[in-house]
């Protein structure tokens, strides 16, 4: 055997060789010496032995640098140079790699967004002024759930970070919105739930108290640990905290002393310790990170997951809300289809909306009414819009100039932003549905807030805050003033030129200005021996020689030190500005959630009237009436007029009062690709838009509200948890059989299919039948199992509907109409013939089917047994007991 060579050490630790420029040693910080460093390299040691977890971004100059293991990791992730550093003498040369301070938000977007959490430690005193080594500190930390900067964030998405508190089977999840100020707690029970709720915040971070020794490590989407249960969702990015922060006694008084309250009373969670608990730990991981940036979060408010219709996960990627199932973008979803908004607060708003349809009737019509009222007054909306669209994000701007990260240019665009508001109000003066209504009055105080700021700024300040040019003319007297003696100064250099030039004779005589040098006059070399006495030779080039005077660089002095004075008085006055508008966040995010819901009632009432949707009637009760409903998605996407309307009729009043019009369940059947999945979506979609209380696709409908809705759609392999397609779809439609109530709405498509046929159909008819008679939810059932249309012959609350198909010699026509009636065959031997199948094999398939048929047939009934027990439990459902014998004859 030929003798291999052990493996070579990798010198660029796995950096492509074009990145890296030197070989890099000394990956870990703490296994070099610290006496041996130089002095700044100690300092960072110091402060990355305080960070351990996060990159820690260190300001040397205009670069913002990392060393050792993370300049490694930060080339790797941002394909940036590998270099390196001397760290002092003894130690040689260690990895570097550095940002242009400029560029700071966009690779620390880039980072956090890896999932990494990233400290940065910036100059906390002018280096000019600085004896010895500059003063640094690290200002904040940002961690995928802590972002601010404008830049970093997705303007139409929340960005949560959220907390979770768990006993035993009970729990408490926190979740706040730095950027929005939004701050959420509730508590429940069933780990599930949580779960589900997590799935529906899509959090960008979760914080779990732990007793892990390692405790502020960062799992990136997708790692475990033995500290994360496994039943918690793999793909978020957890944080592990201690356990203190998250007690009882800590939380409770971080709350208090945060909202400056004496009891939790008023926040509605005084009774809920693990939702206390969740929002304690929260609170404290925001006072550890966000350091004197801490951005102001609004009152803590609690909510009870039963305000809310339930669609758990599984319903929200089938019924493809926010995202489409199959490739996850927005194109193509619900979303996608009804944002109208015209402002990032409204587009977040319709985003939350979907995801949280209301059960309270109240609530939905009081939405419905804005809506109607701007479809009717056409003028009305489109002038609301026009207003809307000059309304900056409100919610973000505040947190920045609440967190003290605001510049010149968000405080002019909150002020044009407060301009609007008047403006708003005089529109809605005349309105009188509730969220017009609530347009009317614009708080005085920012009224007077923005006439300030307007008058204060200038109108395109510059984005630096220490270079002066964003104060007005006339604000203050000191400013003023000093700015006129720099002009001064400034307009006697300018006019030396003409007075020097008088005074020497030499014509060619000039004033120049260099950054190195300061004021200079230059006189060519020819001249030079003309050059007056006072005049004190600084500089030899070439063809000219340049000179200083007393006078000039009195002058000059004066210029730098007046021009300093007045920057950092601009900066103060600029400063005591934002304080002001930081006073007002809590009244800005109150009048942007105002304008949210008006934006996002405009733009429900903009689709309303260009797709032809109605009101939905809604009423107490269990119907689902709909007449000529479509799929709003589809229909979009289809040419107009292409997409062909289905009514539906569920929900009777009672078992014996069901008709074929008002059944519990309807078993849909029809060949494949006719519109089986369409129509069931779409009456799922109807019933959720109209919780949101938007208009829906159809000619009219009349809506009891829904507790939940179920779907159990399509089948897909659940690769990563290694279940089979059939154990998902049974843990699905178990999901469902224990939680729907007759309040639900249960949509179904296909049921039993990952099995034989005999044992998936014995299951769809057991949980059809179910369904019907047990829990009597609102259900269509979508199948190719045409046994299952006999169940509409035993009980009275099933009726059989299709899609129709128009069968030509050589092709099947699709109508896509639901009928009344079972398909009596299922045209799979047909679609196989279609697709090509060898006709030898379809002529065997037609051979085989008949023997089938012949030879088992499923004579319906049930058995005697299971027929007298339900009988008794749900009577009035089986109408015929002498019909229902044995399920197989
Ligand atoms: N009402 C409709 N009007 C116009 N086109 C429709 C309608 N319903 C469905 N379609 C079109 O038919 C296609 C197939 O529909 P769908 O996926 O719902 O069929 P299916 O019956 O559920 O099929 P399978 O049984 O194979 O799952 C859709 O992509 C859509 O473009």
């Amino acid at each position: 055997m030929p003798a291999t060579d052990p493996p070579k050490p990798d010198p660029t630790f796995g950096i492509p060789e074009r990145l890296a420029k030197h070989t890099v040693r000394h990956a870990d910080y703490r296994a070099v010496s610290r006496e041996q460093m130089t002095p700044m390299m100690h300092h960072y040691a110091e402060v990355k032995d305080q960070y351990p977890h996060a990159l820690l971004l260190y300001r040397v100059g205009d670069f913002f640098e990392t060393f050792f293991q993370d300049a490694i990791t930060v080339a790797r992730e941002l394909e940036l140079v590998l270099t390196s550093k001397d760290a002092g003498k003894e130690i040689g040369r260690v990895p570097l790699s550095g940002i242009p301070h400029h560029a700071l938000d966009r690779y620390c977007a880039l980072l956090v967004e890896k999932g990494f959490a990233v400290a940065i430690c910036d100059q906390v005193e002018d280096p000019a002024q600085a004896q010895g080594l500059v003063k640094r500190a690290v200002t904040r930390v940002i961690t995928p759930g802590t972002v601010l900067e404008a830049g970093m964030l997705s303007a139409r998405r929340n960005n949560f970070l959220a907390a979770v508190a768990i006993a035993g089977e009970h729990w408490g999840l926190a979740h706040a919105d730095v950027s929005t100020g939004e701050f959420l707690t509730t508590q429940s029970s069933d780990l599930e739930q949580l779960c589900q709720e997590l799935m529906r915040l899509q959090p960008a971070e979760i914080l779990l108290p732990t007793n892990a020794p390692d405790l502020g490590g960062l799992l990136r989407p997708g790692e475990t640990s033995e500290h994360v249960p496994d039943w918690l969702p793999t793909q978020f990015c957890y944080t592990l905290r201690s356990q203190t922060p998250f007690t009882q006694t800590e939380a409770r008084q971080r709350l208090l002393q945060h909202f400056r309250l004496r009891s939790l009373e008023g926040l509605g969670c005084d009774h809920l310790p693990l939702a206390v608990r969740a929002a304690g730990g929260l609170l404290e991981y925001l006072e550890d990170t966000q350091k004197a940036t801490q951005a102001p979060l609004q009152p803590l408010a609690t909510y009870a997951l039963t305000e809310y219709l339930v669609i758990d996960h599984q319903t929200r990627r089938n019924l493809e809300i926010t995202q489409t199932a199959r490739d996850g973008i927005f194109h193509g979803s619900l979303l996608w289809a009804l944002d109208k908004t015209v402002t990032p607060m409204g587009s977040r708003a319709l985003r939350r909306w979907l995801l949280q349809p209301l059960l309270s009737l109240e609530g939905i019509q009081a939405r419905q009414q804005t809506i109607a009222e701007l479809v009717a007054n056409g003028a009305l909306r489109q002038q609301l819009q026009q207003l809307l669209k000059q309304i900056y994000d409100l919610e973000r701007l505040a947190g920045r100039a609440g967190s003290g990260t605001a510049n010149g240019r968000d405080l002019v665009t909150l002020a044009e932003s407060f301009a609007r508001l008047p403006d708003l109000a005089a529109l809605a003066a005349h309105a009188d549905s509730p969220y017009l209504r609530a347009l009317q009055q614009v708080p005085p105080v920012l009224e007077q807030l923005g006439q300030r700021l307007r008058s204060h700024l200038v109108e395109s300040p510059p984005l630096s805050l220490t270079e002066g040019n964003l104060i007005r003319a006339g604000v203050n007297a000191h400013l003023d003033e000093l700015r006129q003696r720099v002009s001064g100064d400034q307009q006697w250099i300018a006019n030396l030129e003409v007075t020097e030039r008088d005074r020497t004779g030499i014509s060619n005589l000039k004033v120049g200005y260099t950054k190195a040098f300061g004021y200079y006059i230059s006189i060519s070399r020819a001249k030079s021996k003309d050059a007056p006495e006072d005049y004190i030779r600084k500089q030899t080039l070439t063809n000219e020689e340049r000179y200083i005077t007393p006078d000039l660089k009195e002058r000059e002095a004066r210029i730098f030190t007046t021009q300093e004075e007045s920057q950092q008085l601009e900066y103060e006055i600029f400063v005591g500005l934002r304080e002001e508008v930081s006073h007002q966040v809590e009244l800005i995010r109150k009048v942007a959630a105002t304008v949210a819901a008006a934006d996002v009632l405009a733009g429900l009432a903009e689709v309303a009237i260009y797709q032809g949707y109605c009101r939905p009637q809604m009423v107490p009760g269990r119907p689902i009436q709909i007449e000529a409903g479509r799929h709003p998605v589809v229909e979009q996407s289809l040419p107009a007029g292409f997409f062909v309307p289905n009514s539906t009729g569920l929900g009777s009043a009672e078992p014996k009062a069901a008709s074929p019009q008002s059944p519990d369940l309807i078993i849909l059947t029809g060949p494949n690709a006719s519109g089986k999945s369409c129509y069931l979506r779409q009456v799922g979609l109807i019933q959720l838009m109209a919780q949101v209380g938007s208009f829906v696709p159809a000619a009219a409908a009349t809506l009891g509200v829904c507790d939940r809705i179920f779907t159990r759609v399509g089948a897909v392999d659940d690769l990563a948890t290694g279940q089979s397609t059939f154990m998902v779809e049974m843990n699905e439609t178990a999901n469902i059989l224990n939680h729907a109530t007759p309040q639900s709405l249960v949509l179904l498509d296909e049921i039993g299919r990952g099995t034989a046929t005999f044992d998936g159909l014995s299951i769809a008819w057991a949980v059809a039948e179910h369904l019907a008679t047990d829990i009597r939810a609102r259900t269509i059932f979508a199948t190719h199992y045409h046994e299952l249309n006999e169940l509409a012959s035993i009980l009275s609350n099933v009726a059989n509907y299709q899609v129709t198909v128009k069968e030509l010699p050589d092709q099947i026509i699709f109508l896509h109409q639901v009928q009344p009636g079972g398909a009596d065959r299922s045209y799979g031997i047909e679609a196989g013939r279609l697709a090509g199948l060898p006709p030898s094999v379809i002529s065997r398939a037609r051979q085989v089917m008949g023997q089938i048929e012949k030879h088992s047939k499923i004579a319906v009934g049930l058995r005697t047994g299971r027929r007298a027990k339900s009988a008794q439990e749900a009577p009035g459902l089986y109408p015929d007991p002498e019909a229902q014998l044995d399920i197989f004859g």
